[in-house]
């Protein structure tokens, strides 16, 4: 499924604006809402979250559908095209209606989904289009919901006659096994976009370097063949209603490898727009000569464009010549030792919520060159394609992770035989690589985040490896595969090890031994004195403390910037003495919005930058520290 673009056989009509807009009272579904105007709607802007667009509760707090709608009419001039609706992300469950008719649902949040729509609309005429989301979380989402229980951090008093009678009054609440607010809706852009007939299902790009040469792998696959099938080839994302057993059936008939009905052409184009280099037939594999590699920032990002040629279909990839591998302890990007400096982020922001903001990624990207970071992880879910597009053109490198955060309820419930999730997370991994395949900037793919692996280590390891093979047998890049684990006892986790690189997430000081940075370096050497010996690089995805801005101590103590500050400083220092150790990932980039608690004071504060990207005392020593690290080599 390629990402919308016009060009001389392609246009593109974007969505984005001002819908009518419904909070479900419960009846929407069986009362088919979306068979007429919406009754007593309200407005909502389309892309962002509905959570933060009203000043009333029951759009902060709604736990259940929404539904989204507006006219849409394609024009006349479209005629003899094929069209296309795509959905670049419903969270977190999508039902979606034409006419009042169900063209389409879709499962997962954080992932683009498409479906053929060239039978149902008439050009000229106007079209009711209906998009409903469901926000509830359980321990069959991913991310995954606590089930009668609190959320993550959520305090209770179990038991207590008064309080569990409460709670069955208030009847469902959601209830977040994660740290970040459940934001909903059509966070991401809506189009419809045109093909010709016969037209460019998708693209495959593997790129390799030989003596000095640059040597890509291509493989493109076609639609819409005169003599197409009604056959279902499985690509993720592609949906249309009817396949309730989770086959996705493209509408427009079978995709093909091997061309039919015409020839597949490709050029390869350099930065100044000059062909160095082509070739014909559906697959095969391309030489550019003295190719320039796509380095991370300070480097240059070099990138080419894939011009795919296909009857009277265009279509233009940009992509990067590049290597990554692990090689014992090192992470090697063009066969340089690499070291992450960066950050876990979220995609949020006030009034859009989790919704995609062009200008934020700018400002954030701009943000991570002032502090002189080179990579982040996309905690905890996949992010708009146009994130990693920027990234790519910018240099910045990406740890991209599935929305597999919360797998995990205590000591006393084995996740991985009580939440049915195995399906649904290869669906998600599978849509996540297929979409984010061709990025240079992705250099890894994390399954998940913070999984229960201490409590059932042989479960977690059947569960984990699956995932972690079926990620290498995805990706025709075959990148590292890693997944990031929470504070535990690294002693009983057999997952962690196995995976390419060690990613962890640590708290020292914080959350355990509190406040106490000499007892927190102790512990932590302790640690790594265990992870040394498994021959693995090991990094860290998280670490940090919560600051409050403007709170200011000579003795730091937790909640000053002074302690945050201290605390990156102290551990940065342990970790400066492991050459294995190859990367710092501060927990978090910016402070960002909880559900309600009493752990969270408006929502995480372990930024370095507050919400509104002020510097906190964090940042500085950031900044400076990370001027002095290079991209390659530091440590080996
Ligand atoms: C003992 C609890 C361990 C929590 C580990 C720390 C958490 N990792 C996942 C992130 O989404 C949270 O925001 C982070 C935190 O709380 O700030």
């Amino acid at each position: 499924m390629l990402y919308p673009r016009e060009n001389r056989a392609r246009a593109v009509m974007n969505l984005d604006g001002e819908w009518s807009f419904c909070l479900d009272d419960g009846t929407g579904l069986t009362r088919h809402w979306e068979r007429g105007p919406l009754k007593n709607a309200e407005r909502i802007a389309v892309p962002a979250s509905y959570n933060d667009q009203k000043d009333k509760r029951e759009y902060r707090n709604h736990c259940g559908w929404v539904f989204y709608q507006r006219q849409v009419t394609v024009p006349a001039f479209y005629r003899g095209q094929r069209l296309f609706l795509r959905m670049d992300a419903v969270t977190n469950n999508a039902l979606v209606w034409l006419d009042g008719s169900l063209i389409c649902e879709h499962r997962g949040g954080f992932l683009p989904f498409e479906v053929e729509i060239t039978d149902r609309v008439l050009p000229g005429e106007a079209a009711l289009l209906t998009i409903a989301a469901d926000n509830r979380i359980s321990h069959s989402t991913l991310p995954v919901g606590n089930e009668g229980t609190t959320a993550f951090f959520g305090s209770d008093n179990p038991g207590v006659p008064s309080v569990e009678a409460a709670k069955k009054w208030r009847g469902q609440q959601n209830a977040p096994n994660f740290d970040f607010f459940n934001y909903a809706g059509i966070n991401r852009p809506v189009r419809i976009y045109t093909t010709p007939q016969r037209y460019i299902r998708d693209l495959e790009l593997v790129p390799g370097v030989d003596d000095g040469d640059g040597l890509v792998r291509y493989r493109v696959e076609t639609g819409g063949d005169m003599e197409e099938s009604g056959g279902c080839s499985r690509q993720p994302g592609n949906a249309e209603c009817g396949e309730q057993d989770g086959n996705c059936k493209t509408a427009s008939g079978a995709g093909r490898t091997v061309d039919q009905a015409g020839s597949v052409q490709i050029e390869i184009l350099d930065a100044q727009g000059s062909i160095v280099a082509r070739a014909v037939g559906p697959s095969g594999e391309i030489r550019i000569h003295r190719a320039r590699r796509w380095q991370p920032r300070p480097g240059i990002p070099y990138l080419y464009t894939a011009r795919v040629i296909y009857g009277e279909d265009v279509y233009e990839q940009t992509f990067g010549i590049r290597t990554v591998e692990v090689r014992g302890t090192r992470f090697l990007i063009n066969g340089e030792p690499f070291y992450f400096k960066g950050f876990g982020k979220h995609e949020d922001s006030a009034f859009h919520g989790r919704g995609l903001d062009f200008c934020l990624n700018i400002r954030d990207l701009s943000l991570l060159d002032w502090i002189n970071a080179n990579s982040f992880r996309t905690s905890h879910y996949p992010y708009a394609e146009e994130m990693y597009e920027l990234c790519d053109k910018e240099g910045i490198v990406i740890i991209d992770e599935t929305p597999a955060v919360g797998i995990g309820a205590g000591e006393s419930v084995n996740p991985y035989e009580t939440f049915p999730l195995k399906e649904y997370h290869e669906q998600v991994l599978e849509e996540l690589i297929h979409r984010d395949k061709n990025h240079p900037c992705v250099v890894m793919w994390s399954l998940g985040n913070e999984p229960d692996t201490e409590h059932f280590p042989q479960s977690a390891y059947d569960y984990w490896r699956a995932l972690y093979d079926l990620a290498h047998d995805l990706d025709p890049q075959n990148r590292p595969v890693t997944f990031v684990c929470c504070q535990n006892d690294y002693t009983r986790d057999i997952v962690t090890r196995t995976m390419d690189v060690v990613c962890l997430n640590r708290y020292y000081g914080w959350y355990n031994l509190s406040g106490d940075l000499d007892a927190a370096c102790y512990g932590l050497n302790l640690e790594l004195d265990f992870w040394e010996l498994q021959g693995k690089p090991v990094m860290f995805t998280e670490y940090g403390a919560d600051a409050m801005p403007g709170v200011h101590m000579t003795v730091p103590e937790m909640f000053s910037e002074e302690y945050q500050a201290e605390y990156l400083d102290r551990i940065d220092r342990e970790l400066d003495k492991r050459s294995f150790f190859i990367g710092e990932q501060v927990w978090n980039f910016a402070d960002y919005a909880t559900i309600q608690g009493c752990m969270r004071v408006d929502g995480n504060r372990k930024g370095v930058f507050t919400r509104d990207r002020r510097p906190k005392l964090a940042a500085h020593f950031l900044r400076k520290r990370w001027a002095d690290i290079p991209n390659f080599g530091y440590k080996n």
